[in-house]
């Protein structure tokens, strides 16, 4: 993966095409926790309905900090990942939550302000127990003092565990927004909308299917 301008990074088609209700998600994490192999664009049917995730990557540590900013900005949803075998990236997920609750806080006026952007705590690598550095408590605790779910995913083993954490992620957008996700800032203006691909919707969609995929070269 890499961090290079322009943004975003170009989406590979895949098979197949998406319809429904779009979702719009960023994924966050220190680099090397594995954010690649959790990325893709699908569309699914969650409690009846079917919800095209776009799906927003970013780049660790190399990220160039305006443009996180606006990648978050985008976003209506995040998912803040760390690698259970790397302490320092679970460290970073306290900043990565408070770096969204401040670029959505800034874009926003009234009560709705005060609200923290709907996140889900990531844990990744879960694969690997003997390499482990943060237990599942710890996850789960800062997950909670942070006010977002928490899931733990095998990237490399489990492409339905990483499915489950986003669909946990949108009922938790749903949720907070009584039911029309990301309804609060769909007016706020955002350099990057501009510049996202847009795929035309196809009825023929497969509900559980993936896709699309991003380059990660
Ligand atoms: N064992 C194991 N390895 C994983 C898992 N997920 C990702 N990896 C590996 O971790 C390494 C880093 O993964 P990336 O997806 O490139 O990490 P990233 O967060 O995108 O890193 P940056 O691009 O630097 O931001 C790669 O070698 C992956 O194959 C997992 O669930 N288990």
């Amino acid at each position: 993966m890499n961090s290079s301008f322009p943004l975003p990074k170009p989406l590979k088609r895949g098979s197949g095409g998406a319809a429904g209700r779009a979702a719009r998600l960023v994924v966050l994490g220190q680099s090397g926790v594995g954010k690649t192999e959790t990325i893709y664009r699908h569309s699914t049917g969650i409690d009846g309905e079917m919800v095209q995730f776009e799906i927003l990557d970013t780049a660790g540590q190399e990220e160039d900090n305006m443009l996180l900013e606006e990648k978050i900005k985008w976003g209506e949803g995040f998912l803040i990942a760390y690698s259970v075998t790397d302490r320092c990236s679970f460290d970073e997920v306290m900043r990565l939550r408070f770096l969204v609750n401040h670029a959505h806080a800034c874009g926003r006026r009234g009560p709705s302000a005060a609200d923290p952007p709907p996140a889900l705590v990531v844990a990744n690598k879960r694969d690997l127990q003997f390499d482990r550095m943060v237990s599942v408590a710890e996850g789960e605790a800062l997950a909670a003092a942070l006010r977002c779910p928490f899931a733990e995913v095998s990237a490399r083993d489990s492409y339905e565990e990483v499915l489950a954490a986003f669909e946990a992620l949108h009922r938790e957008m749903l949720r907070q927004s009584g039911g029309s996700p990301g309804a609060h800032k769909r007016k706020m203006s955002s350099k990057i909308m501009d510049r996202m691909p847009r795929f035309p919707a196809s009825p023929s969609v497969n509900g559980t299917g993936r896709t699309f995929t991003f380059s990660s070269n």
